[in-house]
């Protein structure tokens, strides 16, 4: 089966004050941080520069940012997951590569080959989650089922 017909399977992990590094604070990084902290992960930010509200995040002690370049070689062992959403692919690349060395479980966003994991479209509600993936040929579709399935369920509460 071709790589991009493949079906992934959803895992659903215990996030609760474990350490999830975001190298990135940009447009996506800040998606994935709210979906994150919705899980009460620990969450460290590496970026050279953010967005207004990631920097908000880091006020109000919801996150923990640093404000600076990826160093090679500086990510912490006891990460659980390790995504790499920074606009350059080649140091989107270097982070892949380091957490490879130490086995660290790591999403690229530019790269759908360099993803042990993927992240999904989450919905929440009362104590059900969601996830929603596709196999990574129509993003967009991705995101109009999961409004889709938003909608739907946003009814189901106002009946
Ligand atoms: C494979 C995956 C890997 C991963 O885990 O990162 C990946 C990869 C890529 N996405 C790209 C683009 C877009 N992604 C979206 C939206 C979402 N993408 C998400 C997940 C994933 N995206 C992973 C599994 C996806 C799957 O199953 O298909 C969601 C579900 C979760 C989230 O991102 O929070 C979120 C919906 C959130 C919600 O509704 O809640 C939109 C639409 C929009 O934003 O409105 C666009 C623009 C339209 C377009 O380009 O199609 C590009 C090209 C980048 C470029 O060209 O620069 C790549 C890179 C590549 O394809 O290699
Ligand atoms: N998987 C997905 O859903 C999608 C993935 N993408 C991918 O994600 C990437 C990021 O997208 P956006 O958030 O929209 O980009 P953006 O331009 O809003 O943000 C990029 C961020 O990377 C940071 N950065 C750049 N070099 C850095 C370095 N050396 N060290 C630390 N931080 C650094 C910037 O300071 C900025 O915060 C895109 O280039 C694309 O490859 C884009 C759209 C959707």
């Amino acid at each position: 089966m071709k790589n991009e017909k493949k079906r992934r399977f959803p895992l659903f992990i215990d996030l609760a004050d474990r350490k999830v590094i975001v190298i990135g604070g940009g447009k996506i990084a800040e998606r994935r941080i709210r979906t994150l902290l919705s899980f009460e992960a620990c969450i460290k930010v590496i970026a050279k520069e953010c967005s207004s509200d990631i920097s908000q995040m880091h006020e109000a002690g919801m996150i923990h940012l640093e404000k600076r370049a990826y160093r090679e070689g500086e990510l912490d062992d006891d990460a659980v997951m390790v995504l790499a959403i920074t606009d350059d692919s080649r140091v989107n690349e270097s982070v892949w590569s380091e957490c490879k060395r130490k086995n660290i479980i790591v999403n690229v966003a530019s790269n759908q080959e360099l993803c042990d994991f993927f992240f999904p479209a989450v919905l929440l509600q009362d104590e059900i989650t969601i996830g929603v993936c596709g196999n990574g040929t129509n993003h967009s579709e991705v995101r109009e089922k999961a409004d889709l399935l938003r909608k739907l369920l946003k009814e189901k509460t106002d009946e």
